[in-house]
């Protein structure tokens, strides 16, 4: 008869034996002695995240930011914990590391049970950790690996042994499909070169790829004096400049793990790396702002809140997954008769659009067959999707589901967004345009994610269109609970006094003609961009 287990705390002796203290293991049932696991495969496959990280106790960093934000992103997140930290807002008062062999242990019970998609690293202590770590891995592989070369605390305290950099470099980042250095820590695997400009920061990427990984993403968070954060990718072969607003708030712990963890979750939904890396950079924005003036704990640095979307009303059952409002920014509008005019096909178009720096694109296709059009939209899709672009159609429901479209939109004589709403579920982006304050009060109760609002000016591309004004566009946006973007003859000349405006909830334009009825679509595209990047950057 064996003996009663030793009490849990044991456990955690550095002395102890782990495996003699170890569960006994579950016996190997064959897959037709194991009825449950085939039904949940069948029925709800899950994404899967395994964060290993160390535990934060303030609960806005580590572990338990990773499992927040793989909640509110969609995956399911099991942990490894390789240390315990004594933290709140002031910093960090303690750190217990847990002994190597129990992490060993956790990572056995975890990758030799359940269908880990992508593991996720934080916090990794000592030099030992990550060998066992890589060990893990070799033994049991998962489809990603994303690494974040946690350090040093935000609020300055060192979080590993000097030691790891080495098995960072010459272990973990081979293995490695992402690294995601703040600059600091990329300043540190890099032998402690100074990082100050968007092209240090490229040379930084350079040079941290050479150690392995096959994408570097360098954050830029910690760059002074910018109205945006911009982060550096780069697959060694490009370089893209992902760029964001800057929030002001006291509330930034645990940024660079909900970062990571998740781009760890859109990468387990299947995502390409570029639209991860792109739908977590959002996602830690609007957090951000929506948490910007919470007040949790009396020290310089405060968490945020992950689950701010629950907060939406119950009634409203918009988009929960997919949309950052700020992708309203310049919100590029086809329409086929004026590609024809100039010879460009759609797609050349919204490739152009894109490449001029649009934010979002609605295929407003008028005029062309039902056939056409959905072999365009499913060109567009791939166009868009690879480029980490939302694209919409407009008006037309089963176009949108044939081609898998990440939304609809519709006007007030279209079929209702509520409508719309069943027809393509919670995840998909749906617009809809309003001309007063009762339609968008409307639009908002039937699970809208935006509005679009307009004729701010005159406009010949829709016909018999009443003009609004910026009075209309002023009282839409007061009234408004849900973002804004301006439409209706808005062009280079007038963009810049439309967002001067400053008006809430007030977004972005969606232009038609000043972009499409010219013959250098991504010219015209650039210009506009710059025009309201510049207005953005005085605010
Ligand atoms: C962003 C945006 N806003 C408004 C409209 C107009 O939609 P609707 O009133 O349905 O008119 P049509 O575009 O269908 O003619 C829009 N398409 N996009
Ligand atoms: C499609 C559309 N909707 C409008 C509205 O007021 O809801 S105005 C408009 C046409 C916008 O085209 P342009 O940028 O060429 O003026
Ligand atoms: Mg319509």
């Amino acid at each position: 008869m064996s003996s009663a287990p030793p009490p849990p705390f044991l456990r955690l002796h550095p002395h102890s034996s782990i495996s003699s203290f170890s569960s006994p293991r579950l016996p190997h049932l064959s897959p037709r002695t194991r009825p449950w696991r085939l039904a949940a495969a069948r029925e709800m496959p899950w994404p899967h995240v395994l964060t290993v990280a160390g535990s934060d106790s303030s609960a806005g960093a580590g572990i338990q930011a990773d499992v927040k934000a793989c909640a509110a992103l969609g995956a399911y997140c099991s942990s490894v914990i390789t240390a315990v930290t004594a933290q709140n807002t002031a910093g960090v008062q303690g750190v217990h590391l847990v002994p190597e062999e129990l992490i060993r242990e956790q990572l056995k019970s975890v990758l030799s049970d359940m269908s880990v998609d992508v593991v996720k690293t934080g916090m990794l202590p000592s030099a030992g950790i990550i060998q066992i770590l890589c060990e893990s891995l070799r033994k049991f592989p998962v489809k990603a690996l994303v690494v974040d070369p946690v350090m040093v605390s935000t609020s300055g305290d060192s979080l590993s042994d000097p030691s790891t950099l080495t098995n960072y470099r010459d272990e973990l980042f081979a293995m490695a499909d992402i690294v995601t250095p703040n600059v600091k820590e990329a300043s540190k695997l890099l032998g402690g070169v100074s990082l100050h400009t968007i092209s240090d920061m490229r040379d930084a990427a350079e040079s941290i790829y050479k150690l392995g990984p096959r994408y570097v993403l360098v954050k830029g968070g910690d760059m002074p004096d910018s109205s945006e954060a911009i982060d550096v990718l780069y697959d060694g072969k490009e370089f893209v400049e992902l760029r964001g607003h800057r929030i002001k708030t006291r509330n930034t712990h645990g940024t660079g793990c909900t970062l990571a963890s998740s781009i760890a979750a859109e990468l387990a939904k299947g995502s390409s790396m570029l639209n991860a890396v792109q739908v977590a950079k959002n996602f830690v924005e609007s957090a951000l702002h929506h948490s910007k003036d919470l007040v949790i704990g009396n020290g310089p640095q405060g968490p945020f809140d992950h689950l701010f979307r629950l907060k939406r009303p119950p009634y409203n059952i918009g988009s929960q997954q997919r949309f950052n409002p700020d992708s309203l920014f310049l919100y590029a509008v086809t329409d086929s008769r004026m590609n024809k005019k100039w010879g460009h096909s759609i797609e050349d178009a919204v490739k152009a659009a894109i490449e001029g720096g649009a934010t979002i694109v609605q295929l407003r296709e008028k005029d062309i067959e039902s056939r056409a059009f959905l072999e365009a939209a499913k060109a567009c899709m791939e166009i868009c999707k690879s480029s980490g672009v939302s694209l919409l159609i407009n008006d037309r429901v089963d176009i949108a589901l044939a081609c898998n479209a990440d939304g609809v939109h519709v006007g007030q004589s279209d079929i209702s967004a509520r409508e719309v709403r069943e027809l393509l579920g919670p995840g998909k982006i749906i617009g809809v345009s309003c001309k007063t304050p009762a339609q968008a009060e409307q639009a908002w109760r039937d699970g809208a994610d935006y509005l679009g609002c307009g004729g701010v000016f005159p406009t010949t591309t829709k016909a018999n269109n009443p003009t609004l004004g910026f009075e209309g566009l002023k009282a839409v946006c007061l009234a408004s609970k849900l973002p804004v973007v301006a439409i209706g003859g808005i062009n280079t000349t007038n963009a810049g006094s439309v967002m001067e405006l400053r008006l809430p909830n007030l977004k972005g334009v969606a232009v038609v003609s000043a972009l499409f009825d010219r013959e250098c679509v991504s010219t015209e595209t650039r210009n506009l961009r710059s025009i309201l990047t510049s207005v953005r950057c005085l605010a």
